[in-house]
């Protein structure tokens, strides 16, 4: 039996822009976002930049609040879990692990930090189980005594990663986990979480551009554009027959072969169109090949709970699309 573990509905997040010298205005960076993430489950977040990514991670870390819907986590609305009570139950893995982890502590501070934070345990349970959990990351055991600037990046990523993992979180964030990794080190890094994930029965949420990275790593995708999820199922559902017109950009498109590489021009006509302005029906109708009168008129699904694919004029790969629509 599946559990639920994070379930968003109708999470909707604006900022007041402009001032000053600009006329004030509403920027809707979120439109009604509904969303489950089962135990166990790698949800992989995909869409260009400025689509909307990064704000659904900071409501979930509890950096900001949204404006309307509900974010349930383990069944209960996330701002009725104190502070401290959040952050064990989700954690992040940031992108850049240069600035994520205190030059001024050593690796192993760093990795007990969450535990003497929530007084668990004694000086002496806290160091074992930094050191099981170093273990666990494939940290070699001298590098514990160590601080971040004696590290190389991947090293820094995997202390980020132990931190992250040894209060137990019942949701790890992974935003861009490896974009700011060398070419050689990315692999071992999804390596890691690839496994911790099979070890530990992890629930994650993975942000990135790099479609390659979210294609090892995910079980399910959600696509966004413009603050709305437009397609979202098993994820090699979506890899392999794309519904969405969008989705179907996003993977043609050629990724670059750097590191941190945002995503590259989609060949599609026109430019990304700014969240204070949405165009009218739907969002995407003035990029897409198939938009017809229809499309520029009314939203493919305004009340929106769990989209499967937002679109008048899907791909149509009959029975063999999104396996998991049947099952709900
Ligand atoms: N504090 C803020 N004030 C005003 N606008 C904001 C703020 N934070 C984000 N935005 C806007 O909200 C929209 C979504 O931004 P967000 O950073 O979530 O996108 P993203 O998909 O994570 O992009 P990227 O991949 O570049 O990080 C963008 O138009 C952005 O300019």
């Amino acid at each position: 039996m599946s559990e639920t573990v994070l379930s968003m509905r109708g999470v909707t997040r604006d900022y007041a822009v402009g001032g000053a010298f600009r006329k004030k205005a509403t920027l809707r960076a979120l439109r009604g976002i509904d969303l489950t993430v089962d135990r166990g489950r790698t949800l992989g977040l995909v869409g260009e930049s400025g689509c909307g990514k990064s704000t659904l991670a900071r409501i979930l870390l509890g950096i900001e609040d949204p404006t309307a819907g509900t974010v349930l986590v383990s069944g209960r609305p996330i701002q009725e879990y104190e502070r401290l009570a959040r952050a064990r139950l989700i954690q992040p893995v940031f992108q850049d692990p240069y600035s994520s982890l205190n030059p001024r502590m050593s690796v192993e501070a760093i990795i007990g930090a969450p535990l003497k934070v929530r007084g668990e345990g004694t000086a002496a349970s806290r160091r074992a189980r930094v050191h099981e959990m170093a273990g666990e990351v494939g940290l070699p055991r001298h590098l514990v005594e160590a601080y971040p600037s004696q590290l190389s990046g991947g090293q820094r990523q995997r202390v980020a990663i132990a931190r992250a993992l040894i209060g137990e979180p019942e949701i790890l964030i992974c935003d861009e986990p490896t974009s700011a990794l060398d070419v050689s080190v990315q692999s071992q890094i999804l390596n890691l979480l690839h496994r911790l994930k099979q070890e530990l029965n992890l629930t994650m949420i993975l942000i990135s551009h790099n479609l390659a990275v979210v294609h090892h790593l995910a079980d399910e995708v959600a696509v966004m554009y413009l603050g709305q999820i437009v397609e979202r199922g098993d994820a090699d559902a979506i890899f392999e027959r794309p519904c969405h017109p969008y989705s179907d950009a996003l993977l043609k498109a050629v990724l670059p072969p750097r590191a941190g590489a945002r995503l590259p021009e989609l060949g599609l006509e026109a430019e990304f169109p700014s969240p204070v302005n949405p165009p009218s029906g739907c969002a995407f109708h003035p990029r897409c090949p198939k938009a017809d009168a229809l499309c520029t008129e009314v939203d493919p699904n305004p009340a929106g709970i769990d989209p499967v694919f937002r679109c008048h004029h899907p791909n149509n790969f009959g029975a063999a699309a999104h396996p998991t629509r049947a099952a709900g």
